[in-house]
Parts: structure tokens; C-alpha cells; sequence
């Protein structure tokens, strides 16, 4: 029995091997291909990262210009997916709109080699804030927005596509370190999905499709939008710190904290934690910092439980404007990253993923007619 437990969702059982990221070992205990994420938030542009999981090598100053300026030129939508994407209610859930949109890009520039995959990527992550900013714009108010920008940058391209006009600086550099934060992590859910998918030498887009309604549950990527749900109840530290003690008391989940493989602190944490800081100032807020703070404390005091990747995240986007139903979405655009570079490794040593099973139901029985049950 304690062996069924212990084995229960697979923890501490290695799926494979993986070149891409270490997680939970040595130093900050994330790195990208030998990176460390510390270096990689403080130093590098999200372009840049993507450019190393996706080619395996960080690129030269050619080539990362070379990089952007393909990303700028493929954020146009088919006129078709445009389509799609305006029969949508503005109700759905955006993670949904992008599983939507992914799976109706994949009818529209279907994979047709292996050859193709770098391209295939490349233009997804182009064109998933085009997907989402459309649909969002288009079911809320009505517009049919131009998805082109000459943004750069994409987290200052998200942004400038949301509100409709240029980002500020600030808010351009806490995008670009929020999706490099979110860029990779082994072997977690949404990313296995990835891989199961590729291991059946199915196409990109339907393993970029599971991932995402991976992502989308509250355990994983959901969490983010789940604790702004949360901190966005309590008006004071005090309230907040009543009301966790009370969800403890009651065994419930505290959403973003705790994690499958770190055991005392995500090294993602107080990176996107500094900039929830520096953003509370910057819009002068009285009370939505402070509670997040103090929920940190308390679980730590209480629990040993820290906040991971997805908690503090919820303050920072808050504070720039975004509407809390596109938390998860922006980790998509993100992830879109680790999911294609390890669809790729998948592919390049694949054998097809059936672990086998423990049966534990009844015992062979014999056949029962319908008129005798
Ligand atoms: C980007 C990301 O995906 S990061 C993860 C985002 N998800 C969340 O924030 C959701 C909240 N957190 C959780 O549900 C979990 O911590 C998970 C899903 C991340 C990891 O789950 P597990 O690997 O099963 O956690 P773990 O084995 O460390 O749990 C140990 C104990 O702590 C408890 N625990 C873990 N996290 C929490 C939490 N957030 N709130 C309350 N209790 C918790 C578990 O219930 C378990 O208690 P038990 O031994 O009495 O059953
Ligand atoms: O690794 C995990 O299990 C979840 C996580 O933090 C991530 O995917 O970023």
C-alpha cells in the first residue's frame, strides 16, 4: 500500500532523458540547457531563450535580430481562423480559445514533415498572442484588431495588443522575465502530455493541443489565476491571514504553493516576487502586495509550504492591467517554448510512452445476461 502511494502520479520516477532543463538540482536549481534561471531572468530577452530551447544554443547578434524580425512578420491570423475565433462567446474560458485556436491552425498549416517542425513552432509562438488578444478584443468590444504590431519583444507585443497601445517600459521588462520564468520545466504535466503526444509521431499542433488543456487545471498553469482569485477576497494582511488559517483548518488547497519537485523554495518565486514589489509601488497600491506577502509568511510559518512559480504572478499581472482570465494564457505563449523543444527530443530518440498499470479491480467473473442484473 505505501508502495502504491509513494508511486501515485509518478513522483520521483524518472519518464526519460531529457538535454533541456534541470529541475530542483544543485545552485538555483533551474537551469535551460545549463543556464541558470537567475542569469537567464536578469540578462537575457525572452527571444533570446526561446532561441536556446527551441536550437539548443543561445544565438549571436545576427541571428536573434534575424529571429525577431521572422517572429514580428508571422503574427498574422488566417482569415479563416479569424473566423473561428469570432464564433467564440466571450464567456470561454481563453484557455479553451487557444486549444481552439492552436487545433484550427493545425487544419490551416498542417504539419507535413518532421523538416517543417522548427518552422511550425516559430510560427506558433508568433501568433499565440494574435490568437488570444483577437478573440478577447473581438467578443468584449466588438473589435477586429490588427494583430501586426512592430513590437519587438513579444511580451511588449502581448501587451500592446491587449490594451491598444505600446507598453510602458516597466511593464515590458516584467513580460519578458514573467515568459522567460515560464519558458521550461522537464518533465511537468502539460510538457509529459507534449511528449506522450509526439511519441505516437502524431503532429506539433496536437501535441501543443493536449498541452495546453493540461496546463489549463488549477493544480498546474491554472494556479496563477486561482490565487489572484484568492488575494483579491481579502482587503487587509489580517483578513488574509484569518481566512488562510481557516482554509488550512479545513484542508483546503492554498493555491500557488507547494510543487511536485521542490521541496523548500522555487527558484521562480522571488524573481517575479522583486517585480510584484517593484509594480505595487509604481501603481501605489494600498493592500494587494501586502496580503499576498503575508499569505507567504503564514504558509511557510504554518506549513513549510513556499509559493511557487505561479503565486506571485498573480499581483505582478494584476498590477499591469491584465485581466486575471488571461493569467494562464500568457503561460501558454510562454511554454509554448519547453512544449516544442521537448515535442522535438521526443522525436529525435522516440519509442512510443505506455507505462503499464496495476490492476487492482475484481477478479475474472463470469457473464452476466442483461435479464439477471
Ligand atoms: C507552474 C506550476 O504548475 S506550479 C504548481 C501550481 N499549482 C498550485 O499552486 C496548486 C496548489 N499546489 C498543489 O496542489 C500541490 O502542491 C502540487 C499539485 C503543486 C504538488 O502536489 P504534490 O506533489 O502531490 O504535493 P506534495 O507531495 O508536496 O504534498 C505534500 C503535502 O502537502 C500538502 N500540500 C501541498 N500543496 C499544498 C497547498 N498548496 N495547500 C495546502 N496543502 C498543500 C498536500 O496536500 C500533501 O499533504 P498530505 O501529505 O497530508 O496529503
Ligand atoms: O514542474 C512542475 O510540475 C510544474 C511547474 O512548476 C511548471 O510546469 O512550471
Amino acid at each position: 500500500m505505501a508502495e502504491t502511494i509513494k508511486s501515485t502520479g509518478l513522483r520521483g520516477q524518472s519518464a526519460g532523458n531529457t538535454e533541456i532543463c534541470t529541475v530542483g538540482k544543485s545552485g538555483s536549481g533551474l537551469t535551460y540547457r545549463g543556464y541558470d534561471i537567475q542569469e537567464l531572468a536578469e540578462k537575457a530577452r525572452f527571444e533570446e531563450v526561446a532561441y536556446l530551447l527551441l536550437k539548443g544554443e543561445l544565438p549571436a547578434r545576427q541571428e536573434l535580430n534575424g529571429y525577431i524580425s521572422q517572429l514580428q512578420r508571422s503574427r498574422g491570423l488566417p482569415e479563416a481562423l479569424k473566423k473561428v475565433l469570432e464564433q467564440i462567446p466571450s464567456d470561454a474560458h481563453p484557455m479553451d480559445v487557444l486549444r481552439t485556436g492552436t487545433s484550427m491552425l493545425g487544419n490551416l498549416e498542417t504539419e507535413q514533415r518532421l523538416e517543417e517542425q522548427q518552422a511550425h513552432a516559430d510560427r506558433l509562438l508568433a501568433v499565440m498572442p494574435s490568437v488570444l488578444n483577437y478573440w478577447y478584443r473581438y467578443s468584449h468590444f466588438g473589435e477586429r484588431i490588427e494583430t501586426e504590431t512592430d513590437d519587438t519583444s513579444v511580451g511588449g507585443h502581448f501587451l500592446h495588443l491587449l490594451h491598444g497601445k505600446p507598453a510602458s517600459d516597466l511593464h515590458a521588462r516584467v513580460m519578458n522575465v514573467s515568459l522567460i520564468l515560464y519558458a521550461e520545466h522537464e518533465f511537468n504535466a502539460s510538457t509529459f502530455t507534449a511528449r506522450v503526444c509526439a511519441s505516437t509521431l502524431s503532429d506539433l499542433h496536437s501535441c501543443v493541443t493536449g498541452a495546453i488543456g493540461s496546463l489549463r487545471g488549477p493544480l498546474h498553469g491554472g494556479a496563477n489565476e486561482a490565487a489572484m482569485e484568492m488575494i483579491s477576497r481579502w482587503s487587509s494582511p489580517d483578513e488574509a491571514e484569518r481566512q488562510i488559517l481557516g482554509m488550512l483548518e479545513r484542508k483546503d488547497k492554498i493555491m500557488g504553493f507547494g510543487h511536485a519537485i521542490y521541496r523548500e523554495f522555487d527558484p521562480r518565486s522571488a524573481i517575479i516576487q522583486a517585480w510584484a514589489r517593484q509594480l505595487a509601488e509604481d501603481v501605489g497600491d494600498t493592500h494587494l502586495y501586502a496580503v499576498s506577502e503575508r499569505v507567504d509568511e503564514v504558509m511557510w510559518r504554518e506549513k513549510k509550504l513556499f509559493p511557487n512559480a505561479d503565486f506571485y504572478h498573480a499581483s505582478a499581472y494584476h498590477f499591469m492591467g491584465i485581466p486575471t482570465k488571461l493569467f494562464t494564457p500568457i503561460f501558454v505563449c510562454s511554454r509554448l517554448t519547453g512544449w516544442c523543444a521537448h515535442i522535438f527530443e521526443q522525436r529525435a530518440n522516440n519509442r512510443i510512452i505506455r507505462p503499464s498499470a496495476d490492476y487492482v479491480g475484481p477478479e475474472k467473473r463470469a457473464w452476466v445476461p442483461i435479464e439477471q442484473r
